[in-house]
């Protein structure tokens, strides 16, 4: 049986350092950890997640701001929203939740929040630092988690084959920039890659984020191998109702040696992640403020 990697368990150990990290900065340099989250329109699925981040910000002590915005605001709109959030020094972290209104360019966005600031880790200078492999970046939450979970069962990355499956900005290139920093030897792939099986079936580890429900089949997966499913589907049932199912069939996956499951997987490490790197641009800009002060 391969080893289910429980994503919201080790996102409850990522919170509680979290938290004693919110109560150290708000004891020492009596500064308050706020993370200021922009939704913009009424999709169901992000008011969802909007509401989950909140939660979980609530439960380490980080401030939370909501800014609901309604669907037809102008890009203009958005981006003084923006502009304020940056120029406000109570507020350490800028998350612009995904997807924006096709009427506004979220590149342009994105690149306006203040880069240390930019806790999703979206803007073109943490894009870059990510790249050359400069450091002192914020990483985008959802890569960090997946390889946060790698970490819990693999000592030593260096050599090992990692197949990405996906190659957006937010989940598949952060990824493998983040593996190729360990070494790992890694092939990006996409729904269009030809031979994808055979390709993945070569992976010590797999990184599923496609999302695409269920792609990822048994015979993908080379015995022994690392899985970590990032796809989130809603699909629609026989009886009427709706599940959740990732980019992985699990069920088929027993010869794995470990998986991540969906829910309660690569989500969770999501938002702790998100709540990590909010608490790290809250420190790094007390230690900017007061360089005195560790
Ligand atoms: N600027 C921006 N940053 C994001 O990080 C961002 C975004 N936009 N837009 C949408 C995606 C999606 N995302 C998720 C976060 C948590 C779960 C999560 O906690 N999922 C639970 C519940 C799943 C369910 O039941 O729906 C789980 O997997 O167990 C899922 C998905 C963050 N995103």
């Amino acid at each position: 049986m391969a080893q289910i990697l429980q994503g919201d368990l080790v996102a409850r150990e990522v919170l509680d350092s979290v938290s004693q990290r919110v109560s150290r900065l708000s004891d020492t340099n009596g500064v308050d950890a706020c993370l200021a989250v922009v939704l913009v329109g009424h999709d169901p699925a992000s008011e969802i997640y909007v509401r989950r981040k909140q939660k979980a910000a609530r439960s380490v002590g980080i401030r939370s701001l909501e800014y609901r915005l309604d669907e037809e605001t102008s890009q203009q709109g958005l981006l003084d929203l923006v502009h304020k959030l940056n120029a406000d020094p109570a507020v350490h972290g800028i998350l612009v939740q995904l997807p924006l209104p096709s009427h506004i360019a979220g590149d342009v966005i994105l690149g306006a929040i203040a880069p240390q600031k930019d806790v999703d880790g979206f803007h073109p200078v943490n894009v870059g630092r990510l790249s050359t492999g400069a450091g002192g970046g914020l990483v985008p939450c959802t890569p960090l988690g997946c390889v946060m979970l790698l970490e819990r069962v693999i000592d030593d990355f260096r050599g090992l084959k990692a197949v990405v499956i996906g190659k957006s900005n937010i989940v598949g290139k952060p990824a493998a920039l983040l593996l190729l920093d360990r070494e790992c030897t890694v092939t990006v792939t996409h729904i269009h890659t030809r031979g994808l099986p055979d390709i993945a079936r070569s992976a010590d580890i797999i990184i599923a984020a496609a999302g695409s429900p269920r792609l990822v089949r048994g015979d993908w997966v080379k015995p022994g191998a690392v899985v970590i499913d990032v796809g989130i589907n809603r699909i629609a049932l026989e009886d009427g109702t709706s599940a959740i199912v990732g980019d992985v069939a699990l069920d088929e996956c027993d010869h794995a040696a470990v998986i991540t499951p969906v829910p309660k997987g690569v989500g969770p490490m999501t938002i702790a992640c998100l709540l990590k790197n909010t608490v790290h641009a809250a420190e790094a800009m007390a230690r900017a403020r007061e360089p005195a002060v560790q």
